[in-house]
């Protein structure tokens, strides 16, 4: 096993033990599964790109991500899809908003918290040479 497959055997280990974090908290129950079409017959004529943690897990076990940054990508994407679905001033769509901007804001917490600088260099190094 090569040192770069060490690397990114790491990178996952940790995302999953983000992501897992994430899913638990009941404050993102929203944000766990895709948005149910059937719930919300008109989401993907707005929303191009759906994305919703569980589908970031399966990434995760499928190599998708070779560093940080490309899951907050998609983290941001879950955030992005929230606000652009959900931007009126009712009740509700703030409180959709609000969730999405605190899962944008855990995330973040937690990769700067727990990830040191020079492991997500490492990774950067490895995705800028493929
Ligand atoms: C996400 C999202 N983006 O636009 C909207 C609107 C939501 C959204 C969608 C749903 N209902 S759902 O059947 O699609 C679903 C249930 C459980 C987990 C994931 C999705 C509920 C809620 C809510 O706030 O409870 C929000």
């Amino acid at each position: 096993i090569s040192q770069e497959e060490n690397t990114l055997r790491e990178l996952r280990i940790f995302l999953r033990d983000i992501c897992a974090k994430l899913a638990r908290n009941k404050q993102f129950f929203m944000f766990t599964k895709p948005v149910d079409i059937e719930e919300v017959p008109d989401y993907l004529e707005i929303i191009k790109e759906p994305m919703d943690l569980e589908t970031v897990m399966s990434k995760i076990d499928k190599h998708c991500y070779i560093c940080a940054r490309d899951f907050l990508d998609d983290i941001d994407l879950i955030v992005r899809n929230a606000l652009e679905y959900n931007p009126d001033k009712s009740a509700e769509d703030k409180h959709i908003r609000h969730r999405a901007c605190s899962l944008r804001d855990k995330a973040y917490a937690f990769i700067k918290a727990e990830m040191d600088s020079d492991f997500e260099d490492t990774c950067r190094d490895i995705r800028d040479k493929r």
